[in-house]
């Protein structure tokens, strides 16, 4: 398969619920060999959109394409595309093991494929017991078995940190890079922005069921900052650029300087006598527009008006839109 056999195609995509619109004019791409992190408030759009995009449901307008083609048109769906929607929908009384072995018969995997997954995914031996008793974070990894089991080019995948432990969530981080590294197109879900933000090489953040940006996760980072309080500000913006360390002043006597390197910054206080009275990291561009899309105005928190950062954010889409 070439890579763009796989890409996934999000081109005006609309769903309404009656009057509701869960997904408005949606479009942006998901490029093979990377990890796209599909990101927005709850009650965003994601599922609606990831549904779309598995043929699960129709657009009232637009299209969702793999390589392509609707998910619909795909000859070997299972071996193209796997999915993960929703951790939960496993039968409580089979064990996970049986439960993929059913899924492999029709994919027309083996059997030894499903043993090989259990093992990838870690729950070996938890897949010998009922499903029912599963944890939140086992589920998840009994779904990635699932969508794995026809060694698919594609994963669309719903919220899968969700449940998981910070050591899960680590796994996850290194399972879906090392796919990625495998030349596989990997679109993944979150509402939050910290649970794949070291995962993700691109990022689409939906709000409200708009496109809000799309792009690199290094380009929307922007770049790394720091807020430093001190006596002097102007000698120690003076002792920064003579270590190469650009900075503006800020309001209150305050610096921002363009390095994470809070230790260096604290060295060079240190070296002009100059006292430390706040040192921090500043939230990046990305964090500071997530953490105002979801502190601000969601639908689905009684709002029927989007946030005023989150119109211009919205405003402003086309311009970001990279991805
Ligand atoms: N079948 C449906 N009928 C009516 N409204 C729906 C339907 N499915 C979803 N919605 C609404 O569409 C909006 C988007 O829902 P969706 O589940 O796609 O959001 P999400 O971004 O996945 O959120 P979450 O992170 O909470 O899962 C919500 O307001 C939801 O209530």
């Amino acid at each position: 398969m070439t890579s763009t056999a796989t890409a996934i195609e999000i081109e005006g995509l609309t769903k309404r619920f009656g009057d509701f619109v869960a997904v408005d004019n949606l479009s942006f791409h998901v490029e093979p060999g990377r990890v796209t992190g599909f990101l927005g408030p709850n009650g965003a759009g994601k599922t609606t959109t990831l549904r779309m995009v598995l043929g699960l449901i129709r657009p009232s307008a637009g299209r969702a394409t793999i390589g392509g083609q609707e998910y619909g048109a795909i000859p070997q769906p299972l071996r193209t595309v796997g999915s993960a929607l929703e951790a939960t929908s496993f039968h409580p009384g089979r064990t996970g093991r049986d439960h993929l072995r059913v899924l492999a018969a029709t994919a027309g995997v083996s059997d030894k494929r499903v043993d090989e997954l259990l093992e990838l995914v870690g729950i070996p031996a938890a897949a010998r017991k009922r499903a029912g008793g599963y944890s939140m974070g086992m589920r998840q990894r009994l779904g990635l078995a699932a969508a794995l089991l026809g060694d698919p080019q594609v994963l669309v995948l719903d919220e899968p940190a969700n449940g998981l432990d910070p050591e899960g969530i680590r796994w996850l981080r290194g399972f879906l890079r090392h796919l990625a590294a495998e030349g596989r197109t990997i679109l993944v879900s979150s509402h939050m922005l910290q649970e794949v933000e070291q995962t993700v090489d691109d990022v689409v953040i939906i709000s409200n069921g708009r496109l809000v940006r799309a792009g690199t996760m290094a380009s929307l980072h922007g770049p790394a900052s720091a807020e430093v309080h001190t006596s002097d500000p102007a000698k120690l913006a003076g002792a920064l650029r003579i270590a190469d360390v650009t900075s503006t002043p800020a309001s209150e006597g305050r610096l921002i300087v363009e390095t994470d390197d809070l230790r260096l910054i604290g060295d060079v206080a240190m070296r002009v006598g100059l006292p430390i009275w706040l040192l921090q990291p500043r939230v990046s561009d990305l964090e500071g527009m997530f953490f105002a899309l979801t502190e601000g105005q969601n639908r689905n928190l009684g709002a029927d008006a989007a946030a005023p950062q989150d119109r211009d954010l919205i405003a402003g889409r086309e311009g970001g839109n990279e991805a």
